[in-house]
């Protein structure tokens, strides 16, 4: 198998919403053993350490209904950096959040590489929305309309372009809280969704199949990349998180789904996010963010 060079970036970042304790997810992903997993895979890892995030007074700007804006834009701006300089050294990102706010860094730093990425986003939610559509002004619920040039210009523009990827390469799994905006936005632009409903219809295999098929094979993506979120699993397997939903993905299918990116050797990068430990039970979602990363990079039980 082909062994890879990990680096690690953690971003302990919380303002892109408004429950605190989601900063020290890199951390609780640590300490459940993310290196030691990977290493023992034969993958060689250096941990690049976290990015530096700013404070911030949690407040919603009644101009732009943006939470925190200002702090947001430097952390992705600082992550696009980090990631970018880890991916052009050809190892492999591993980006460890934080809120899904960060995506919008590492998407920057990633697609800067390639012409045509693609993007699987394995989530509850579609993260789609702009200032303008957003029921909470959390900017963890706007990364991938940014990254396709929807929203605030400062959101947009990280690293001085924009569009990021187009909307014809992403792919989300496991959707089932969309909000009316984003369903316009999924219509519009021909955003392939995989929700529950054709998850429990297909079977993940079939899912995962037909993603990849489209991905490579239609889309002819250059690169792919994975935004993982936690709450996309049931929040009986991880209950660590700030916006749980019910009805999800079950922790077998979700190690299914990453053997089976693993074994179509598709993935380049990968972020997993929204551990907050404070909301967590014994650290069981960082458990489960690890194990999942283990079946991505490789592990099988025999
Ligand atoms: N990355 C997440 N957990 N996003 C949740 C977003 C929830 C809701 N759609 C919002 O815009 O506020
Ligand atoms: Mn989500
Ligand atoms: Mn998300």
């Amino acid at each position: 198998m082909n062994k890879l060079n990990v680096s690690i970036i953690g971003v302990p970042m919380d303002h892109g919403q408004n429950r605190r304790g989601v900063d020290m997810g890199p951390s609780a992903i640590r300490y459940a053993g993310v290196v030691e997993r990977i290493e023992a895979l034969g993958h060689t890892v250096t941990d690049e350490g976290d990015i530096q995030i700013g404070h911030a007074d949690g407040s919603i700007d009644t101009e732009t209904n943006l939470r925190n804006l200002k702090v947001v834009t430097d952390a992705t701006e600082a992550l696009g950096a980090k990631v970018f300089e880890v991916a052009e050294a050809g190892n492999f990102p591993l980006v460890l959040g934080g809120d899904h706010s960060i995506a919008i860094g590492t998407l920057a730093g990633i697609s800067e590489r390639h012409e045509n990425l693609g993007v699987i986003w394995y989530d509850a939610h579609a993260d789609m929305n702009t200032s303008d559509t957003s029921p909470s002004g959390n900017i963890h619920g706007m990364p991938l309309a940014a990254s396709f040039g929807l929203g605030h210009e400062q959101l947009t523009n990280i690293r001085g372009y924009s569009p990021k990827v187009k909307p014809e390469n992403i792919v989300i799994i496991g959707a089932r809280s969309v909000d009316p905006g984003e369903r316009e936005l999924i219509k519009e632009r021909g955003i392939r969704v995989y929700s529950m409903h054709e998850l429990d219809k297909m079977g993940m295999d079939a899912v995962i199949d037909d993603a990849i098929h489209y991905l490579k094979e239609e889309r002819r993506t250059d690169a792919v990349h994975l935004s993982l979120d936690l709450d996309g699993i049931d929040p009986m397997y991880t209950p660590g998180v700030g916006t749980p939903v019910p009805g999800g993905i079950t922790y077998r299918e979700s190690h299914l789904a990453m053997e089976l990116l693993h074994d179509a050797g598709v993935i380049t990068s990968a972020e997993f996010v929204e551990v907050n430990p404070i909301l967590d039970e014994k650290n069981r979602t960082a458990d489960v963010a690890v194990a999942l990363i283990g079946s991505l990079l490789g592990e099988k039980l025999l």
